[in-house]
């Protein structure tokens, strides 16, 4: 089995030169490659004898007017990564524009959500992407947190877990935390290298019972157990707006689909990168959209 250094995965080289990375999710090493085939035994066919309600009911919470497409682009990814339901709830002067962009997408208003009941039927929740920081988004966090039951959380609902860091203890187990390097940074405190930003991650992870997807170049997974996953696709052309909206949409989608919140993670980054890969060998730059409409072709030639 061959063993990289850790240092080649950080911009900044900063891990001490002793730590290994094992290959493949059944390494005994704290840090592992993901590998393809990793991948492919994560992913299950979908079966003959089955129908919508086979494949899970998502809810994707997103969403303010100047950054509408943010919902959309989430709820693109679930659509495109196989929930067998989407549904959407963003504020009510973007129902047109989700009529019209995905029609296959069915909407909750916002007053709806007040009513926990409603919030029954779904098999995952993802919340953040384009909410704001004016919306109420405390409360929008608390209902999607009344279930204890993962949440997928992205971008403002973690800049709001920044700013009241007393949600973070009412975190259900098992939610999905996607930051970037600068609402991780923002929420958990200031990194001079990611070599500690990966050891706090590590003890977040471990002390909330969450799994932190740490999203950079090379994207890194950790566990409730403190196991580090690298994920090594993904390219510069992606390096454009709303690909981390799509990114969340597809963790929510594998989740309501069954699979666990570190696996739904690995095999969401594992997939999302390599959509990204296959549309950049013949182009400058892909868009979300793009990347997400090419998720199920990517899932298909995993099974081959
Ligand atoms: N179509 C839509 O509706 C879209 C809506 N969106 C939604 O809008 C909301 C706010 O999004 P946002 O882009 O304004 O703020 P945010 O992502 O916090 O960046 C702020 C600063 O952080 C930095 N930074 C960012 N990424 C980094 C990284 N990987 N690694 C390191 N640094 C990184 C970078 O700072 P710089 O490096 O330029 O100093 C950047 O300028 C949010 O809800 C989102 O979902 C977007 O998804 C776009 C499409
Ligand atoms: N240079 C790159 N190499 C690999 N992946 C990248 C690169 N740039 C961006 N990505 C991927 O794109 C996504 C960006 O997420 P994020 O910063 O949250 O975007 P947004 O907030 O605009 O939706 C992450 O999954 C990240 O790994």
């Amino acid at each position: 089995m061959s063993h990289k250094i850790l240092s080649n995965y950080l911009p900044d080289n900063s891990a001490p030169a002793a730590i290994i990375v094992g290959e493949g999710l059944t390494s005994t090493a704290v840090y592992k490659l993901i590998t393809a085939q990793d991948v492919k035994r994560l992913l299950r066919p979908r079966k003959s004898f089955s129908h919508k309600g086979t494949y899970g009911h998502a809810l994707i919470i997103a969403g303010q007017e100047q950054t509408m497409g943010a919902a959309l682009l989430c709820a693109t990814g679930c659509l495109y990564g196989g929930a067998g339901l989407t549904t959407a709830s963003i504020p009510a002067l973007g129902l047109t524009a989700l009529n019209t962009a995905l029609p296959e997408v069915m909407y909750l208003s916002r007053e709806a959500l007040e009513d926990r009941t409603n919030l029954e039927k779904f098999n995952s929740i993802a919340i953040g992407p384009g909410l704001g920081r004016d919306e109420p988004v405390a409360g929008l966090l608390q209902a999607a947190f009344s279930r204890n039951k993962p949440v997928v959380i992205d971008a403002d609902a973690i800049n709001l877990l920044a700013k009241e860091p007393e949600y973070l203890g009412s975190i259900p187990e098992g939610s999905v935390l996607t930051p970037h390097m600068k609402e991780f940074d923002g929420l958990f405190g200031e990194h001079h290298t990611w070599f500690h930003r990966i050891q706090t991650a590590r003890e977040m992870a471990k002390k909330y019972q969450i799994v932190i997807v740490l999203k950079n170049q090379y994207t890194f997974i950790i566990d409730q157990r403190s196991s580090v996953y690298i994920n090594q696709t993904g390219n510069s052309a992606m390096a454009q707006g709303g690909m981390g909206d799509v990114l969340t949409g597809l963790v929510a989608a594998l989740i309501a689909q069954g699979y666990t919140p570190s696996d739904a993670a690995v095999l969401a980054c594992n997939v999302h990168g390599s959509s990204g890969d296959a549309l950049a060998a013949n182009r400058y730059v892909v868009t979300a959209s793009q990347v997400a409409k090419h998720i199920p072709e990517i899932l298909k030639a995993l099974l081959k």
